[in-house]
């Protein structure tokens, strides 16, 4: 093998690892994500709330959307990400609050794991094999995400982005499809009895 391409190959290994760091990283991100979700959801069953807020979901995308501009991240596609998730979330909330409606024991429990697996995917994006561990690593311990240039720092820190909405009053975004069409991927109620604290 000519050396040119073994230092090609080399190069793509070591980018190939920071991508598998970043879908780590992602993955825990989104089990902490349904973690909160969940607990909003027994909330909402409990307090007999509707599953769906649009006027959140609205303010939501419209923040997505300024933030994916900023980080030179398709905003339609962000948009559609979001989207994917909100409808997977609203299908917890539901089961939830039909667990609680027919008097299960103990009021709103998560519903038990579904065999097989996810079988639709998001519109312009392969489905989140997003499969939650039964006790994930909180979001503080997941992988350091890694540059592709040894000693980089990371380009954007996502948890400087927490700061105030400045886009909460612009323009209303695009409708979600009424139904639900994203079956459950196999992300699993973790059950979570303390509440703690989103830290943004
Ligand atoms: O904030 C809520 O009320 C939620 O249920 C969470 C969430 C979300 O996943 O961000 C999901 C559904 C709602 O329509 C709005 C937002």
């Amino acid at each position: 093998m000519a050396q040119d391409e073994r230092e090609a190959l080399e190069q793509l290994n070591s980018i190939r690892q920071s991508i598998d760091n970043i879908d780590a990283a992602l993955i825990h991100l989104l089990a902490e994500r349904f973690k909160f979700t969940q607990q909003v959801g027994r909330l909402k069953a409990v307090h007999g709330l509707p599953p769906s807020d649009p006027e959140r979901e609205r303010r939501q995308t419209q923040r997505l959307r300024t933030l994916a501009e900023g980080a030179h991240l398709d905003p339609a596609f962000a948009e559609k990400w979001f989207n994917f998730v909100v409808a997977e979330v609203i299908q917890h909330h539901e089961e939830i609050a039909g667990g609680a409606a027919n008097g299960a024991a103990g009021g709103a429990r998560p519903t038990p794991p579904k065999a097989g697996p996810a079988t639709a995917s998001a519109p312009g994006a392969s489905a989140p094999a997003a499969s939650a561990p039964a006790a994930s690593a909180p979001a503080a311990e997941a992988p350091a995400v890694a540059s592709a240039e040894p000693g980089t720092p990371a380009e954007a820190d996502p948890a400087a982005e927490t700061a105030a909405d400045p886009s909460a009053d612009a323009a209303a975004a695009a409708p979600r499809p009424t139904s639900h069409p994203v079956p459950h991927p196999g992300v699993h109620p973790v059950p979570h009895p303390s509440p703690s604290r989103p830290t943004s």
